[in-house]
């Protein structure tokens, strides 16, 4: 990252970089035009151009507060959940044909153009009198787009904690925008949202981004905090700037859409795409992050030298600790993939230690009968086990609560117990792989993934939509407002298949009690029956009342199995 700071602060470049003190000067931007200059015709170029309105006095008529959905209605309970377009708030914006049409390399491709009308369904497995259900705009390239390639002023920028795959969608965003639409002029954002308003800003070409995708972290640095609106959209305007691809999590989506707002309240031609990034897999909606295949597999590695630790000593227990906050899908898939964990621990399944049924009881019983055992834990489950005093009330820059390491936790009970009921000496070695399995670069199947969201991205704020995040849905590349990608996170669901894929895989206690299933069930199948969502969703095949209505075993409230 040094070296390519240096080479772009000393070369010359059209779209020079905005050191934190030029911005303050009276540097000649849009924000320092007067009144009568714009009110002008607009002149391409500028995100200022299409409007004209000097920032101060910066409203536009056509957007009264925050933008609403746009739902549209179709037959048999067909529902459109569409994405802004840029028209919306600044009509009568000329459109261009797309310079794909001649490009030699897509010359053979029969249909390349998406259809206008193309949607695509959020739930597949459906009913023959059930209702279509909700729809997103299918992502890809449109026959008119609304910038003319060399009016294009593009900038990236990546927040959040690090997934492999981040360079991967840099290097696609700037390679697509060159190669597929003849745009030039594209920034690197430095070091997440605050790189906006205090950093300088590094010039992307494809040359320059050429072999970052082997590289895990992101060439473009990131960071937690720093989110300021009105810094972040006075950025924006004053250099220019008329995309926006944003990379990150729920907190970088939740950022990137009240700079849209913004963007639109002050009526700029300005196209605000995200593309998700989670390792947790915590995003709603979408089929998985990218990454999250790369981290999966990564964690194998550390799941394995568990295994071995634990099988070449008596009583050997390997502990894994693994990312997951809110949702335990990294865990859950690695000890689906791994087939040697004896136990996966997710937050969204509370356990409990001591007792029938309880943890000990259970290593107890798998080392009587294998000699050793493998527990893997998400670094959100069990906090609500932990004692007052050592939960903290930290936060990150973000706002993120900072959770206690519950691998060092349970590591800690599980030899007190075992020394205290001089039962067995056990042996239980501690692995913590957490940034190994992220700050890795993709694997092959995560850099095509990568591609095709950033390609996607490209596409869509070429055609003018705005307000977007680039997400796979049911395999199918589509544009989600922002909105549905903030509302809620992604969780495991342990009512559904998966879960008990997984318990019947590990040989676990679900740890759940009869009362505890029934009750999430019973509110999954009331919604259902509305016709609404259950909870959440899971990522294969999770929506169906049928699913929820098939049979578990459960331990009941005197520890009892029975079916239910
Ligand atoms: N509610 C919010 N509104 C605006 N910006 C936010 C919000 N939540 C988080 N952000 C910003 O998004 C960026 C990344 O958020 P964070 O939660 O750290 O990571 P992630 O996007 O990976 O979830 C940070 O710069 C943070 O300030
Ligand atoms: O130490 P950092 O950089 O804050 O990151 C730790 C966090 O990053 C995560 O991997 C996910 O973070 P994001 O919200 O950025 O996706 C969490 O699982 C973990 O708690
Ligand atoms: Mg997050």
């Amino acid at each position: 990252m040094e070296s390519l700071f240096s080479l772009n602060s000393s070369s010359i470049s059209p779209f020079k970089p905005l050191s934190l003190e030029t911005s303050k000067s009276a540097i000649s931007t849009p924000r320092n035009l007067s009144s009568s200059v714009c009110f002008t015709a607009p002149t391409s170029g500028s995100a200022f151009s299409s409007i004209g309105f000097s920032r101060a006095a910066m409203s536009n008529p056509n957007a009264n507060g925050n933008s609403k959905p746009k739902i549209v209605n179709g037959d048999y309970g067909y529902v459109l959940e569409d994405v802004p377009h840029l028209t919306d708030y600044i009509p009568g914006l000329p459109t261009f044909s797309n310079p794909l049409q001649d490009n030699p390399a897509y010359s053979v491709v029969k249909q390349y153009f998406v259809h206008v009308d193309d949607t695509v369904p959020q739930k597949i497995v459906v009913h023959k009198d059930s209702p279509r259900g909700t729809h997103f705009r299918r992502a890809g390239p449109r026959q008119k787009v609304y910038f003319e390639s060399d009016e294009v002023h593009a900038c990236i920028v990546t927040c959040g904690g690090l997934c492999p795959g981040l360079n991967t969608v840099i290097r696609e965003i700037v390679c697509g925008l060159y190669h597929m639409y003849g745009v030039k002029r594209v920034l690197g954002i430095d070091g997440g949202y605050r790189g906006f308003y205090a950093r300088n800003t590094i010039p992307l070409t494809p040359k320059v981004v050429n072999d970052i995708h082997k590289r895990g972290g992101t060439i473009l640095g990131t960071s937690r905090g720093g989110h300021d609106t009105s810094k972040i959209v006075d950025s924006i305007q004053d250099r220019g700037i008329n995309q926006v691809y944003i990379i990150g999590g729920d907190g970088t989506q939740k950022g990137a859409s009240v700079i849209f707002e913004e963007i639109r309240r002050r009526g700029l031609k300005v196209a605000v795409a995200g593309i998700p990034k989670t390792i947790d897999n915590d995003i709603p909606v979408i089929d998985k992050s990218f990454g999250f295949d790369t981290a999966v597999e990564e964690a194998q590695r550390a799941i394995n030298a568990a295994h071995v630790e634990a099988e070449s000593i008596e009583n050997g227990i390997g502990l894994v600790k693994l990312m997951g906050r809110y949702s335990g899908f990294i865990a859950m898939y690695a000890t689906l993939a791994s087939r040697d964990v004896d136990c996966c621990l997710i937050p969204e399944s509370p356990f409990y230690l001591e007792g029938e049924g309880g943890l000990f009881e259970y290593i107890e019983k798998s080392l009587k009968e294998n000699g050793h055992m493998v527990i893997v834990i998400a670094e959100g489950a069990g906090q609500e086990l932990l004692s007052e005093t050592m939960k903290s009330t930290q936060q990150d820059a973000s706002g993120n609560k900072l959770l206690p390491d519950v691998g060092l936790w349970i590591s800690q009970r599980i030899k007190e117990f075992f020394s205290k009921q001089k039962k067995m000496t056990i042996n239980l070695k501690y692995i913590d792989p957490t940034y190994m399995i992220r700050a890795i670069p993709s694997n092959a199947s995560d850099n095509v993934y990568c591609t095709l969201l950033a390609q996607s991205a490209v596409h869509g704020a070429m055609a003018g939509y705005t307000g977007f995040t680039s997400g796979l849905v049911n395999g199918r590349q589509t544009y989600i407002p922002f909105y549905r990608i903030i509302e809620k996170q992604n969780k495991v669901v342990i009512t559904d298949r998966m879960w008990a894929r997984l318990l019947s895989s590990t040989n676990q206690p679900s740890f759940l009690r009869d009362k505890e299933v029934t009750e999430d069930k019973k509110e999954d199948i009331a919604k259902v029956k509305k016709g609404e969502e259950p909870e959440n969703q899971l990522m294969d095949d999770g929506n169906c009342a049928d699913d929820l209505i098939a049979k578990k075993e459960v331990r009941n409230e005197d520890n009892e199995w029975v079916l239910i």
